[in-house]
């Protein structure tokens, strides 16, 4: 924490918390909600609210358990005190002497003495689904790495512009960024800078898109006159890359049965400039625009609905989100949503399933029970498909990513071909 605090900033923080912390909603939303109910904050105020909210719930099984009383500024004053790079001395002056005395205690409890869901910053639940495929060291470094932010990745629309134009430019309005390892057209930056206010994200040469999901436009590898459907298309963070890939020709269909996920793709579709993309509201995977499509398919992706467990650095509070419930719902609809969207594809069409999971029954489970009932389909080895288009990332027959080994958001994908039809 860089900037001096003052008790204001304290009863700002806690009062954002006391909105946040019930988690009636994903806390971003919930956030931005606060933030336009008090638009007086300036942009450091805001940026040190966001800091304390997600810090917070990023530490929340540990904070909960060393205060006396989880309140919102008791779990604000121990983050402070443990997490934020504060010391005592300076948090002293600013707060009560039984608080003073209590953070004193609490500093010096240790995390390392504290049970592995604590230290992992998993829920019971979660921890013993992970315990079914991970041993507890394998927990921790998962868990420990998903506690820390996440960076901020652009993709380069090369229809606009290059990779090295674009960090160039943003480098002159003093904005650092390093190519990305993997994703050719990735762009990781330095810190967090308002980017959508700068000008090469206002023209369309940037959007905001981790690396793991670039990864997907390179394992579908769609041809310039392909015919392509993105079936979860949500707001087209995916599409209008498949679409510069495409260098705006042949066609893509932007499925979702969202129309405000869909509605937001509309403003980055005019930015980006693309002329081959085509969003689609359907009711459900079975929607008869789905069906009109059935076999003329040569591309699809599936970005499925899944429990998001992999952006835990981005949406801490997914932990309290989901349960074994929500999980089970989420692998009916992985599993009717690849079958529907399977048999939209020609004869030796490919198909990448994805998931922002690592949970095995989110992933490979659900492609090898597909594959199990769909023998026409076999499993392409996504090595191999990366390393022909020149990105040197070998994870197996599966791309798996996680944070601490890629840099990148937990992430899953399979890539499957469609042989001839049975007869
Ligand atoms: C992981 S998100 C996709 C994110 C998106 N690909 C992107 O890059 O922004 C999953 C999406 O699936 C959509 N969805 C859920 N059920 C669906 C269904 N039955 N058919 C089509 N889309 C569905 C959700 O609305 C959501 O936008």
């Amino acid at each position: 924490m860089t900037m001096r605090l003052t008790p204001a900033h304290l009863d700002m923080a806690t009062a954002a918390l006391r909105t946040v912390l019930p988690l009636q909603r994903p806390a971003d939303s919930l956030l931005r909600h606060f933030f336009q109910d008090n638009r007086k904050l300036g942009v450091h105020d805001r940026a040190f609210i966001a800091e304390i909210v997600f810090g917070i719930l990023r530490h929340r099984f540990f904070l909960e358990r060393v205060v006396e009383i989880a309140t919102p500024r008791s779990l604000l004053l121990a983050y402070l005190a443990k997490f934020s790079g504060m010391n005592l001395r300076e948090l002293t002056p600013l707060v009560s002497e039984t608080e003073a005395k209590r953070l004193a205690e609490m500093k010096a409890v240790s995390l390392e003495s504290q049970p592995l869901g604590v230290q992992a910053e998993f829920p019971e639940w979660l921890l013993e689904k992970l315990r079914e495929f991970m041993d507890d060291g394998a927990i921790l470094d998962l868990g420990r790495s998903l506690q820390a932010p996440a960076p901020l990745d652009l993709r380069v629309n090369t229809q606009l512009a290059t990779r090295e134009e674009v960090i160039e430019l943003l480098r002159k309005d003093g904005i650092e960024g390093m190519p990305t390892p993997y994703s050719p057209l990735g762009i990781r930056l330095t810190g967090k800078p308002a980017i959508n206010r700068h000008e090469a994200f206002m023209s369309g040469k940037i959007e905001v898109q981790d690396e793991s999901s670039q990864l997907l436009g390179y394992l579908l590898a769609p041809r310039r006159r392909d015919m392509v459907v993105d079936f979860c298309a949500g707001a087209g963070g995916k599409s209008l890359m498949l679409g510069a890939l495409m260098c705006s020709q042949g066609r893509i269909y932007a499925f979702d049965n969202s129309e405000k996920r869909l509605n937001n793709l509309k403003p980055r579709l005019k930015r980006s400039g693309l002329s081959n993309l085509h969003p689609q509201l359907i009711a459900n995977e079975n929607d008869i625009k789905v069906k009109r499509l059935a076999g003329k398919i040569d591309r699809v992706l599936v970005d499925a609905p899944c429990s998001g467990l992999g952006t835990l650095r981005r949406n801490p509070d997914l932990k309290w989100r989901q349960s074994p419930q929500s999980i089970e719902e989420l692998k009916c609809k992985q599993t009717a949503i690849l079958s529907s969207a399977a048999n939209l594809l020609k004869p030796g069409g490919r198909l990448v399933y994805a998931t922002c999971s690592f949970l095995p029954e989110e992933n490979q489970e659900i492609v090898e029970n597909f594959i199990a009932n769909n023998p026409r389909f076999t499993l392409l080895n996504c090595a191999e498909l990366l390393r022909q288009q020149k990105i040197p990332l070998d994870t197996g027959v599966f791309m798996q990513l996680l944070p601490r080994l890629h840099g990148t958001d937990g992430f899953f994908a399979a890539a499957l071909e469609s042989g001839k039809a049975q007869t």
